[in-house]
């Protein structure tokens, strides 16, 4: 999964219960949507919610917007059932909860065959495991667990998330050596969009591909963050105009602003534009 191809600024999750969300989201501008029947659904609402959940994706009209559903783990009383008939849903991937190894998506894979795969990275055991984890061979992505991670860890909440830092790093370093995607934990306090802003530009500093979001209303702030600016759009351009000049005159250097320009730099200035790319197509689709 490359966010040059399929851009992941924005994965909102709406609880499987929520029937007026679920139709909200047909015209929502979330890149993603993770359709959860986990933990914002009630005990009591599981088996309905995972009918409705059947019906209101078999109606469609949910766009290009990639399809993920969270299933309750497989060591609870509906994660079987979840799998099973996520299988019949025709989405784009399942996402796993509480993964604490490799064996976690093998056990999932025994029911959803070779359905792409995305890991609740949210457990000690699983930061542990997170190289393993992404390894896998059905493993598309790994979204982080924040609030779940910091419960298993026992830290204090900080805005800097000074704790959680360690495990956010270890999960974007395996996801990047298996050149997976990588989804930062979401922002409880959703009416906060200077918090949430401050958040998603660490998560985006930090090698994150995107934003997991709880309402509508953080969309817009994760999608401005996680999209390149326009200052960067128009330095990829220049950087590139300038290394191919210099190419041209037998040197592999070039200058740009006072800073030097290499290969590798037009690397990710070429990134910056297909991404712009990917971005821009979303709205054609
Ligand atoms: C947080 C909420 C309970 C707030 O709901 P509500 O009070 O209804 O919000 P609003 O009245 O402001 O809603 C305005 C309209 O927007 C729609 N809406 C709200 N949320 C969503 C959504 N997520 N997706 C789509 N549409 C949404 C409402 O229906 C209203 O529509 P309208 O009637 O047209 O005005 C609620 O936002 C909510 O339930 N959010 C999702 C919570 C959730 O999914 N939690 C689980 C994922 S997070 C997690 O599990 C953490 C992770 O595992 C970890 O460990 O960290
Ligand atoms: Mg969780």
């Amino acid at each position: 999964m490359d966010s040059t191809t399929r851009p992941l600024r924005s994965l909102l999750y709406i609880p499987a219960s929520k029937a007026r969300a679920l139709e909200k989201a047909r015209q929502l501008a979330a890149d993603a949507i993770i359709f959860d029947l986990e933990d914002a659904v009630a005990p009591d609402e599981k088996a309905a919610a995972r009918a409705l959940l059947g019906q209101e994706i078999n109606a469609g009209g949910y766009g290009a917007r990639m399809r993920i559903v969270r299933i309750n783990a497989l060591s609870t009383e509906w994660g079987a059932d979840d799998a099973a008939a996520v299988l019949e849903m025709g989405v784009d991937a399942v996402l796993l909860p509480k993964v604490g190894g490799a064996g976690d998506l093998d056990a999932l894979a025994q029911i959803t065959g070779v359905l792409p795969i995305w890991a609740m990275m949210e457990t000690p055991r699983g930061m542990l495991a997170a190289a393993e984890i992404a390894a896998h061979p059905l493993c598309q992505g790994m979204v982080m667990g924040t609030n779940d991670l910091a419960k298993e860890m026992g830290t204090r909440f900080r805005a800097d998330r000074l704790p959680l830092i360690p495990a956010l790093g270890l999960c974007v370093l395996a996801a990047k050596a298996e050149d997976i995607a990588i989804i930062d934990g979401v922002y409880n306090a959703f009416r906060d969009a200077e918090g949430l802003a401050r958040e998603c530009e660490q998560g985006c500093d930090m090698g994150f591909d995107g934003k997991t979001l709880i309402h509508p209303a953080q969309l817009d702030v994760a999608n401005a963050v996680f999209s390149p600016s326009p200052e960067g759009i128009d330095l990829a351009h220049r950087q590139i105009a300038a290394y191919e000049d210099a190419l041209a005159e037998g040197q592999a250097v070039a200058v740009v602003d006072g800073q030097i320009v290499e290969n590798l730099h037009v690397a990710i200035a070429r990134k910056t534009l297909a991404k712009m790319n990917a971005i821009d197509s979303l709205g054609t689709e």
